[in-house]
């Protein structure tokens, strides 16, 4: 049979891609869709030294970026801080940071992740 364009994918590409687009349900306002503008945020490339955003994660997965599921992760969290550092606590986005960090490692947690099997090891 032919597999689809997908099922060809690496197996950690195919398993990103799907934590990716549960994550990005989070995010239902898509604050944290694009890289942030400086127009918008005054200053933001200067107090954020590393900017991420769910596209830049999602262009990290189809250049085979990721090695790990741990990288996956860990610019997942990159994410979520630069915008808790850079936004005020209070604020809609710092809200929404702390909100969306919280839901997206409890999907990313030992026991949500092990039926996955040994594609993360
Ligand atoms: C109000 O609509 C949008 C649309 C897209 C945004 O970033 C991609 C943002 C946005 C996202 C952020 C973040 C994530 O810090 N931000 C900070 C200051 C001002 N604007 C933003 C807001």
């Amino acid at each position: 049979c032919v597999l689809k364009a997908s099922q060809k994918r690496r197996p950690l590409s195919r398993l990103l891609e799907q934590l990716l687009r549960n994550l990005e349900k989070r995010d239902p306002n898509q604050f944290f869709a694009w890289p942030v503008n400086d127009n918008f945020a005054p200053g933001y490339s200067t107090i954020i030294k590393r900017p991420m955003d769910f596209s830049t994660m999602k262009q990290k997965i189809d250049d085979n970026e990721y090695k790990s599921l741990n990288c996956f992760i860990s610019d997942f969290k990159l994410m979520c801080n630069n915008a808790m550092k850079y936004n005020k606590p209070g604020t809609v986005y710092h809200k929404a940071a702390k909100r969306l960090l919280h839901a997206g490692l409890k999907q990313l947690t030992p026991q949500k992740l092990r039926p996955l099997g040994d594609i993360l090891t």
